[in-house]
């Protein structure tokens, strides 16, 4: 992820798409960001966020200078790369100052890394430890890098660079848009929303820890059913909110959808400040390239996918016949791992295999790991996390499944397209814009078993129908979307908000 490939600036890119400048040059349009957020697939991920946050910024970075802002965890600061100490923030009630270093990564891209060995230096991931137990002081440790974003923003950290406009991502990142309110920085805020089922919620005791303002505490502010909810403080007070599909913007809006916050997100599109820009993918998603893989393939030569199953066949002691359904996902309640629990002896029955690599909530990690022992050669689970592995089971495998309850935008449906396995998918979100029916997937439409099924039947239909089934994964593999074609949405409307915060300034 985010490795040279994604970034190679010798890549033959389009005409209209040929980046007009280059990083580090000077034009009038051309914007100081701050991209805040709590993974980044180069260091350190637990899904798409990470993705996101490695492509995203190197794909905008053409037009602009953007900069990274990460808290330094264990997996940061023993990356290998140098970090160089460039500011200081001080402490403020709970939050502890902490170092600021730098780190200038091979392709030009900079990484501000927020230091303290207390806070961020631990084993486990961003958000908990070994089992999967959030850290208890997550609301410190995420409110830490908001404060720190907005202090940059503010030039109150020592760093000889100052945003013009910073870019907030999901609920960990977002107390920056607030804290950058109450300081009073010039800059505009940006949140994105990856996910809105996490807020980041803590109790209202917290707020002096966290120096927040008394007027912030109410419902108009960050106040959710008694408590302080982390991304409600980011949808108020940032200046725009963004979500990674067109069709997730539209269903947050809905009770739902909008975990409780539909109401205010009503709000927010009244005031066209609310928009949907769709993820895509870097270039390292290449199978015909991608150095992950044993073997690569382009369409229609299908030897490369072939030597990818024999690998994954005994990584997951599977037998070598039969349709392979790959699940590589997130083990919790939003990817509907229960609906699969539930299809899976169907599937068996059609002589179908299941390949799965997933972590998650304990319960549903048991459950799956249950189930490749009730399936022995049929069904294999790895419980765990791991790039390669997941990049070969997705060249392995024919059809992914993906039957989630809602899904932002989801960007293993994409990958899986693009190497050449058929995503089944419930039709919400991203999975909704990004998966062609019939086409380039399979879409169902009712979070059920008896819905999910039908999808599985139509899916095997065309398995047995050789010709038409490759003519779907060769559809599939073109069909997914480069992060170039998203760059420009984000330009437009990174120069509107800053042609707003100029105009709100000189009517000061
Ligand atoms: N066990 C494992 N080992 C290795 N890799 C694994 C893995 N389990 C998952 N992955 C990888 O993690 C990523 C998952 O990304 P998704 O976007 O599909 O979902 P996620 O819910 O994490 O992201 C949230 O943020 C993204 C980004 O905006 C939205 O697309 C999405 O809808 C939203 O829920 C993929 O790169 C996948 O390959």
């Amino acid at each position: 992820m985010g490795t040279a490939a994604a970034i190679n600036p010798n890549a033959k890119l389009p005409a209209d798409i040929q980046p007009p400048l280059h990083m580090g040059s000077h034009h009038p349009q051309r914007k100081r960001v701050l991209f805040v957020t709590s993974e980044f697939s180069d260091l350190i991920k637990c899904g798409g966020l990470g993705d996101v946050s490695a492509a995203l910024p190197r794909a905008l970075a053409p037009q602009h200078d953007i900069r990274l802002l990460i808290p330094g965890y264990r997996q940061v600061v023993e990356s290998g790369w140098p970090i160089r100490i460039v500011g200081h923030v001080r402490g403020l009630a709970a939050l502890p100052p902490c170092r600021i270093g730098r780190m200038d990564l091979a392709d030009g891209l900079i990484v501000y890394v927020l230091l303290n060995p207390v806070l961020y230096e631990r084993d486990g991931t961003p958000y908990g430890d070994a089992q999967s137990q959030d850290w208890p002081d997550n609301h410190i440790r995420f409110a830490r890098l908001g404060l720190a974003a907005a202090e940059i923003a503010t030039g109150d950290a020592g760093i000889q660079w100052r945003p013009d406009l910073v870019h907030a991502n999901d609920w960990p990142a977002s107390m920056a848009p607030a804290y950058m309110a109450w300081r009073g920085a010039t800059a505009p805020a940006l949140l994105t929303i990856h996910n809105l089922a996490y807020q980041g919620l803590c109790d209202m005791a917290c707020s002096s820890e966290l120096a927040i303002p008394e007027e912030a505490c109410g419902i108009d502010g960050m106040e959710f059913h008694g408590r302080l909810s982390f991304l409600k403080a980011g949808i108020s007070y940032a200046h725009h909110v963004t979500t990674v599909s067109r069709t997730y913007a539209q269903e947050i809006t809905t009770p739902a959808f909008g975990c409780g916050l539909e109401g205010m997100l009503q709000a927010k599109v009244a005031a066209g400040q609310l928009s949907g820009i769709v993820n895509g993918i870097d270039e390292s998603w290449n199978p015909e390239t991608d150095p992950h893989l044993l073997q690569g393939f382009a369409p229609r030569q299908w030897e490369g996918k072939r030597a990818n199953a024999a690998y994954v066949e005994q990584w997951l002691g599977l037998e070598a016949e039969g349709p392979l359904f790959a699940v590589i996902s997130r083990l919790v309640q939003q990817k509907g791992i229960d609906l699969t629990l539930e299809v899976a002896e169907h599937i068996v029955a059609q002589g179908g295999r299941i390949g799965a690599i997933g972590r998650g909530e304990p319960a549903l990690e048991a459950a799956m790991a249950q189930l490749a022992q009730r399936y022995p050669g049929r069904i294999g689970v790895h419980i765990g996390f791991n790039e390669t592995d997941a990049r070969r089971l997705y060249a392995a495998s024919d059809f992914l499944l993906m039957p989630s309850r809602f899904e932002p935008c989801g960007l293993s449906q994409i990958y899986a397209q693009r190497f050449a396995s058929l995503p089944i998918a419930r039709r919400t979100g991203g999975l909704a814009d990004t998966i062609e029916d019939g086409v380039s997937g399979f879409l169902f439409d009712e979070p059920d078993a008896a819905s999910y099924r039908a999808a599985i039947d139509r899916a095997l239909q065309v398995y047995r129908h050789r010709e038409l089934f490759d003519a779907m994964r060769c559809h599939a593999m073109h069909a997914p979307l480069y992060w170039r074609q998203s760059v420009r949405p984000y330009d437009r409307l990174y120069q509107r908000l800053l042609a707003r915060s100029s105009a709100r300034r000189e009517q000061r």
